[in-house]
């Protein structure tokens, strides 16, 4: 059992090796920042991550599905009313695909209101002969390539908070306000009818789910559930400044919580056993993910386990596996066979969008929509054959009409890419890209069961 006193130093990780973290040029200034942030009033709750880590304890017994996406990287001029509507809108309408096409319940979480931080290839870019420090996301630099925007700011690191405080109090708003209720599911997609083929389709189930909300209104049964949404913020934990400085002790059970989101990941980058962000992780109640690329051994995986769920409690402890499509079917069983064996209690998702980036002749950075498709299947293809429950998917995507990874039901092509990318980092699917993805993961996951 986990006691306050195995989790006493918070500040361990500092003594640890920490990968991808800015050069801050004044410690003074970054100190003042954190103060500033230590005082802040939580993003989230305590209690809420606990009900999130029930809602996974769900997933890992198989009795739900979790869909996870929004921006590869947020950025602080998009946290707007309008963006915010419209990547919840996507989320909301992919999630109502997968419950009523997937017949599962589904965990709603976005890669939303926190996601401001980029682990990079490199430290540095060069264009045309100059050299300057890659952009790490909003919440350290900016992205234009001038000497100045690209200087690590500290105070950046008080805009993510208030941007994510903004993102989250629209969520809240729309989820609980009757925005998201399911009488809605028509005009979520008022804007994207006659638009898309995924539109479409979409507007077909949408009338079904009408018919049988009227014969369940019909029966005497109205539940609450059909009227507001619970819905989970998440980002990757990368700045371990940040994320130390918003770490609370919760008043109920004087267990610390990082309470800038409900989920936090550890990434493929930094997932080192000996480094400050596992050491970090470790210490924080929040349920916790891990990205796991394709170099990752069994050994690796229970290792984690041990460092951050020794316990085995339900829900905590989350596995991302971003193989690429071309090597999930032999690289994951071996993992998902050990860790199985171990009995340790893990959810299983898929992030089958980390794995399949390439750059396009026109050095777009992108992603094909048929491999993304491919290592889904892949993913669903070895939990069926080993016995394990597919738990969800991980995706970057946006509620806007962009043209950055290629494929999908409106065959967007390399040649098309130039039109409108937009992102801040990685290629995203757009709306129509994903609700295609939703209305084929649904087939898979129900051919699954
Ligand atoms: O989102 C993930 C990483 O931050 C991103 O893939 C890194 O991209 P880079 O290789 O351009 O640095
Ligand atoms: C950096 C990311 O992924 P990964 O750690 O899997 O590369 C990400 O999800 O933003």
């Amino acid at each position: 059992m986990t006691t306050t006193s195995d989790l006493g130093d918070l500040d361990a990780w500092r003594a640890l090796p920490a990968v991808q973290q800015p050069e801050w040029d004044d410690p003074e200034e970054v100190r003042a920042v954190t103060a500033e942030l230590a005082k802040a009033p939580p993003l989230v709750f305590a209690g809420e991550c606990d009900q999130l880590k029930e809602r996974l304890a769900e997933v890992a017994r198989g009795e739900a599905f979790v869909l996870q996406g929004g921006d590869c990287a947020e950025t602080f001029a998009g946290s707007t009313a309008d963006a915010v509507r419209n990547k919840l809108k996507t989320l909301l309408q992919m999630a109502v695909v997968l419950t009523y096409a997937g017949s599962v319940p589904v965990v709603k979480i976005g890669r939303m209101a926190g996601q401001f931080a980029k682990p990079r290839s490199k430290p540095v870019e060069v264009r045309d002969g100059v050299t300057l420090p890659s952009y790490r996301g909003d919440a350290v630099n900016g992205a234009e390539f001038t000497p100045e925007a690209r200087r690590s700011d500290p105070r950046r690191l008080l805009q993510a908070y208030h941007c994510s405080a903004v993102t989250l109090n629209l969520c809240r708003a729309f989820t609980k306000g009757g925005y998201a209720d399911l009488r809605q599911v028509h005009a979520w997609n008022q804007d994207f009818v006659a638009s898309s083929p995924a539109g479409q389709r979409y507007e077909r189930l949408a009338g079904e789910i009408d018919r049988a909300l009227a014969f369940m209104k019909a029966c005497g049964a109205d539940p609450e559930e059909f009227h507001s949404v619970e819905f989970y913020s998440s980002h990757e934990a990368l700045l371990l400044e940040y994320e130390r400085a918003l770490t609370r002790i919760d008043s109920r059970t004087g267990l610390p919580y990082d309470v800038s989101a409900h989920f936090l990941w550890i990434g493929e980058r930094t997932r080192a056993l000996d480094g400050a962000h596992v050491e970090f992780a470790s210490r924080i109640r929040n349920p916790i993910g891990v990205k796991l690329g394709p170099t990752t051994t069994p050994d690796d995986a229970l290792a984690l386990i041990e460092r951050l769920n020794p316990d085995g409690e339900p829900g905590r402890l989350t596995f991302i596996t971003r193989m690429g499509a071309g090597r999930i079917r032999e690289v994951l069983p071996p993992l998902v066979e050990k860790v199985s064996q171990s009995g340790g209690p893990v959810v299983w998702m898929c992030d089958p969008m980390h794995g399949n980036t390439f750059e396009a002749p026109s050095g777009h950075k992108t992603r094909r929509f048929d491999d993304v498709l491919d290592e889904v299947a892949g993913f669903f293809e070895v939990h069926r054959s080993l016995g394990t429950h597919p738990g969800g998917i991980h995706i970057e995507f946006t509620g806007d009409d962009v043209t950055e990874c290629v494929g999908g039901g409106q065959e967007i092509v390399e040649e098309d890419l130039h039109q409108r990318y937009e992102t801040a980092c990685d290629p995203r699917l757009n709306r129509s890209q994903s609700l295609d993805l939703a209305f084929i993961v649904a087939e898979m996951y129900r051919g699954s069961q």
